[in-house]
Formats: structure tokens, sequence, C-alpha cells
């Protein structure tokens, strides 16, 4: 795997992980602040309707209870037959209706039951007496129910079947001075109204009911959970709040938070809260109890309506479009920064490895791979300097040995190597150009006497003299050799028969006068021959031998040409 899908794999790896955990640990916060805020708003919801249901019965309650603290009425009620205190008794009740918001007022009294109506219509002016309770009619058992429980107060929901009315209905029990109770009056609320003003204020995400001491559904948006009557149900069939809520956790919870409140009964304006689900939604659960009326107020706020989570969608984008941007200016910041010049490097290490300096475009970002680059284009430039320098001097030396290992190192003539090539080139040269040459082969006549004599150092000089003597005695641009021995040729280029034979005598001739002067005179016997095209290096030099072979035959220190190679036998 390559460096940079690595860097890019590790890099992407880590954003990854450090953008889950960012995500996490803003989910986790978020929620936090959305549960805290969403507590504030239920508690504050919680008091707000509680407030609003307070302010709506208050008055009434406050006028039901001074009815019921009427005296006309009390005496009324214990003297149910006096025509003249029932007639007292019904202006009063009748003045009360006008105040009742409902304009509506029932008394109903405890010693024969007799129940008065009327509602805002007057509908039953002078015949409020509607009918008489029964202790055996369910729907007279609220009655009984109450001044059996003989609590003053008591808010009942409830269907008047008689009336044909459904009602929020204010009950008071009337006493007497001795504290008997003698009846009870009250008045009602519109149940459709009450519930429209109240509980359901079109507030979105927000539900408000109402639940009475034991946790029965009072107020409620949806009528088929109110628990009418539920004075009169026994435990059990009541339509208690934990119905609201399928996890049985819910329902324990709500039912833990009535009670608590109980225990705190005396702390005005204690709320508690809590995360319920209703129909599959989170929903954060305040409850308050209101002491006055004896109920419970439950606020359900959904978080979800008042702080969806499509509000976080924008955040998300942002997120992930951040994200991306991140992932892109590294993957540039890197490329640039490391991988290009890191990769470039690499390519001209390779090409330096493999011997080109023609190096490539060197990207060198402001780091410490710009130092390195810069580094390495120094040590490759000195690599190159020092190169050429050594390969300077290897062709030096090598040209250098090359011609040392043409050159006799005794004479400095030309050694037989290099008369062989030079043989070679002048054939080829010949041949083309059809411009004859010569050759001359000579050895010194006894010369063996000469070392054995005089010693081996003496015979060197001796050979020395006849390289200086034969250089002499030819043209400049003829090339003297030493063949080995006391053997030498002379390449004659271009040449003719007369030239070949003049300069053979005058070598032949040279040799023997020049070393006269030296004290120790010597004698060279000398062979020649001229080129004949398609003669090959061989029929030179064994043409010439022959002719030197000759040249020794005839008595030595003379010159023997060899005219053609046919004429003359092998030697
Ligand atoms: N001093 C010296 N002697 C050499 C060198 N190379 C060969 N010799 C001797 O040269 C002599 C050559 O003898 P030959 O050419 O065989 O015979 P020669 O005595 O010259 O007699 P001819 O050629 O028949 O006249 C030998 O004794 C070699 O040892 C050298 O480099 N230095």
């Amino acid at each position: 795997m390559s460096l940079k899908t690595r860097i890019l794999g590790l890099a992407a790896a880590l954003i990854i992980v450090a953008a889950s955990a960012s995500w996490l640990a803003y989910r986790e916060l978020s929620e936090n602040i959305i549960e805290r805020w969403g507590q504030q708003v239920a508690e504050i919801q919680v008091r707000y309707d509680s407030a609003r249901l307070l302010q709506s019965l208050e008055r009434e309650i406050g006028l039901a209870r001074q009815m019921a603290s009427s005296s006309t009425l009390i005496q009324w009620a214990q003297n149910p037959d006096d025509p003249a205190l029932q007639a007292d008794a019904i202006r009063q009740m009748e003045s009360f209706r006008s105040n009742f918001r409902d304009n509506s007022y029932f008394v109903a009294l405890r010693q024969n039951g007799h129940y008065y109506y009327n509602n805002a219509a007057n509908e039953y002016a002078g015949n409020q007496y509607r009918y008489t309770l029964d202790a055996n009619k369910p729907e007279d058992a609220w009655f009984f129910q109450l001044i059996d429980e003989g609590r003053d107060f008591h808010l009942n929901v409830n269907p008047d079947v008689e009336l044909g009315v459904t009602k929020v209905w204010i009950d008071v029990l009337m006493r007497n001075d001795q504290g008997e109770i003698v009846g009870m009056v009250g008045t009602g609320l519109n149940l459709d109204d009450f519930l429209q003003d109240i509980v359901d204020i079109g507030q979105e995400g927000i539900t408000t009911l109402f639940v009475d001491y034991n946790g029965a559904i009072q107020l409620y948006r949806d009528r088929n959970y109110i628990d009418f009557a539920s004075i009169i149900k026994p435990e059990g069939q009541k339509n208690t709040v934990d119905l609201l809520f399928e996890d049985p956790q819910d329902k324990q919870q709500i039912l833990g938070m009535l009670q608590m409140l109980k225990q705190r009964e005396g702390r005005v304006g204690a709320v508690e809260s809590g995360f319920v689900t209703v129909d599959g939604r989170k929903h954060l659960a305040g409850v308050a109890f209101l002491p006055n009326i004896g109920w419970f107020e439950i606020t359900l706020v959904d978080l979800d309506t008042l702080v969806p989570t499509s509000y976080l969608w924008p955040l998300v984008a942002v997120f992930l479009v951040s994200l991306l941007i991140s992932l892109v200016l590294f993957h540039l910041i890197i490329q640039s920064r490391i991988l290009r010049p890191v990769v470039a490097l690499e390519d001209a290490v390779k090409r330096l490895r493999e011997g080109n300096f023609n190096l490539p475009y060197l990207p060198k970002p402001d780091n410490e791979i710009g130092r390195l680059v810069d580094h390495f284009e120094t040590m490759a430039n000195r690599v190159q300097l020092n190169t050429r320098d050594l390969e300077q001097k290897v062709a030096q030396r090598t040209e250098e040995l090359q011609r040392l290992a043409r050159i006799d190192a005794l004479t400095g003539l030309k050694n037989r190597r290099g008369l062989d090539e030079l043989l070679e080139a002048e054939i080829e040269r010949s041949d083309r150009s059809q411009q004859d040459f010569g050759l001359i082969w000579l050895d010194i006549d006894h010369f063996k006497a000469i070392n054995d004599r005089h010693g081996h150092q003496a015979g060197d000089e001796i050979l020395c003299r006849v390289a200086l003597w034969l250089r002499a005695n030819v043209r400049p641009y003829d090339q003297p050799g030493r063949w080995g021995g006391d053997e030498f040729v002379v390449l004659l280029s271009p040449c003719d028969a007369p030239t070949l034979e003049r300069i053979a005598r005058r070598i032949c001739e040279g040799v023997e006068e020049e070393s006269r002067k030296t004290g120790l005179p010597v004698t060279v016997s000398v062979g020649g021959y001229l080129w004949k095209p398609g003669d090959s290096s061989d029929t030179i030099l064994r043409e010439a031998d022959r002719a030197l072979y000759q040249a020794k035959a005839g008595g030595r220190n003379q010159v023997c040409i060899q005219e053609d190679s046919s004429v003359l036998p092998e030697a």
C-alpha cells in the first residue's frame, strides 16, 4: 500500500473517530441542554396551566362557598318544608345564579334529598325543584358519597342524566352551626367550554390534563379518557392517568410523582418532572398538585415537536461539509507538502541510482522535506561532479594505458600490437584509396653475440639507438616500431617501389654509419615489401619476413625487397 493511501486512510480514520466522538459528545450535550430546558418549560407550563385553571375556578369556588355558608339556605335546609324559608332561599339562590359564570346553580338538601337547579336560560324559574335524589340510583350516588366522605369541597366532572348536561361541578357542603351537613350547593361549568379554555388550548406539542386526588382523569382533550363521576366508582375501575402510558415504568413513574407531591402537599409550587413515552414519542411530564381543588395538573411536553430533530439537520450538514472540506484540505496539504515532494524525491533517487543525473523538477516545501530535497540536490550535484571527474580520469588513464599498451617500453616506438593495428588500418585505407604502402622488416645482425659479449644492458642500449636511427632515417609520417627482440618494422605510407628501396637502404646504411660512431658498430639486415591490392596483413608480414630472410641469407647488412609474393619460395 502506498504512503499516500496509508496517510489518507489514517487521516480519514482519525477524522472519523474524532468526528464520531464530537458527534456523540455534541448529542449528549444537546440532549442534556434540551432536557434541562424541557424540564424548565414543563415546570413553567405546569404553573401556567395551574394558574389558568385556578383563575377560572377560584371565583366560582369562592361564590359556591359563600352560597354554602348562606344562613338563609342553611336554615331552609334544616326546615325544607317551610314555604317562607323556601321562598327566601329560592330568591337567594337566584341572586347567586346571576353571579355564577355559568349562570347556573344547584342546591341539594340532605333532609329530603330534593335537588334544585336553574340554568342560564332561567329555564326553571319558579320550578327550581327538579327531582329527588335517590340513594339507590347510581346516577345520584355522587351526592351520598360526598356527604359520606365529608369533604367540604369537591370538583366533579359528571354528566347529569336528568338535566342532560355534562359539567365540571363545583360541590360545596352546607353545614349548620353544629357542623352537621345539611346539604350541598354549587355550580357547574360547561365541560366543552372548559376543555376548550383550559385544556385544549392549541399549544402545539403541549398536552394538559387534570387528574383528581386518586389519579382519575378529570379534564383531558380526549373525553373518552375522562373518568366521569369518578367519585362513585370503586378503586380499580377508574380511568386513572396511567392509562395514557404504555410502558409500565412510565405508569410507575407518574403514579410515583403523584405520590411524592401528595406527601409534600404543603409546599406551594412544587413540581415533579420526568420523561415518559406517549404514543411512541418521548415527552417530558411535569406534575403539580393544586391544593385548592385537590387535583393534580399534568403537562406533557413533546420535545420532538418543540425542538424537532430537523433543527439539527443544518448543523449536521455543516458538520459533514466541514468534515469533507477538512479531508480535502488535509489531502491537498499532505499532497503538496509531503507526498508530491516525497514521490518526486523517490523518482529522483531511482534515477540517480541508475546513474542518470538528469533529475526532474523537485518541489521544495518550506519544511523538513523541503530541506531534505535541498540536501539531496546538493548531494546529487556533488556525486555528478565527482563522477564526471572520475570518468574523465578513467578515460585519461584508459587512453594512456591503451597508448602504453601499443608502445614498446624500451625504445618508445610502437610495439607489435600497435604495429598490427596500424597495419590493419593502413590496409583498409589503401583498399579505399588504392594508394600503395610499403613495409620494412629489419633485424640486428648477430645481436645475440653482442648481448653475450657486452651484456644485456649494452644490448638494450643498442636497441634504443637503432630505434633512434630508424626514426631519423624515415619520413616524419612513416611509422617505425619494434616487432620484438632485435626486430623492427617500418610502415611507409604512401609509398612506391623506389621509395621503399631507397628508405630501406638509407636505414641499413644509416645504422651502420651511426653505430660506427659509437665504437660498437652494428649492422642490420633489411627486408621490404610493397603492398599490393588484395594483400592481407599476414601476406604483407610474411613477404617482408621472407625478404629479411633473404637479406640474412645473403650475408647480412643488406637490403632485400620482395617484389612479388608469388615469386619467392616459402622461407
Ligand atoms: N639485450 C637484449 N637482448 C635481447 C632482447 N630481446 C631479445 N634479445 C636477444 O636478442 C637475440 C636475438 O638473437 P637472434 O635474432 O636469434 O640471432 P642473432 O644473434 O641476431 O643472429 P642473426 O639474427 O641471425 O643475425 C637473443 O639472444 C635474445 O636474447 C632485449 O630486449 N634486450
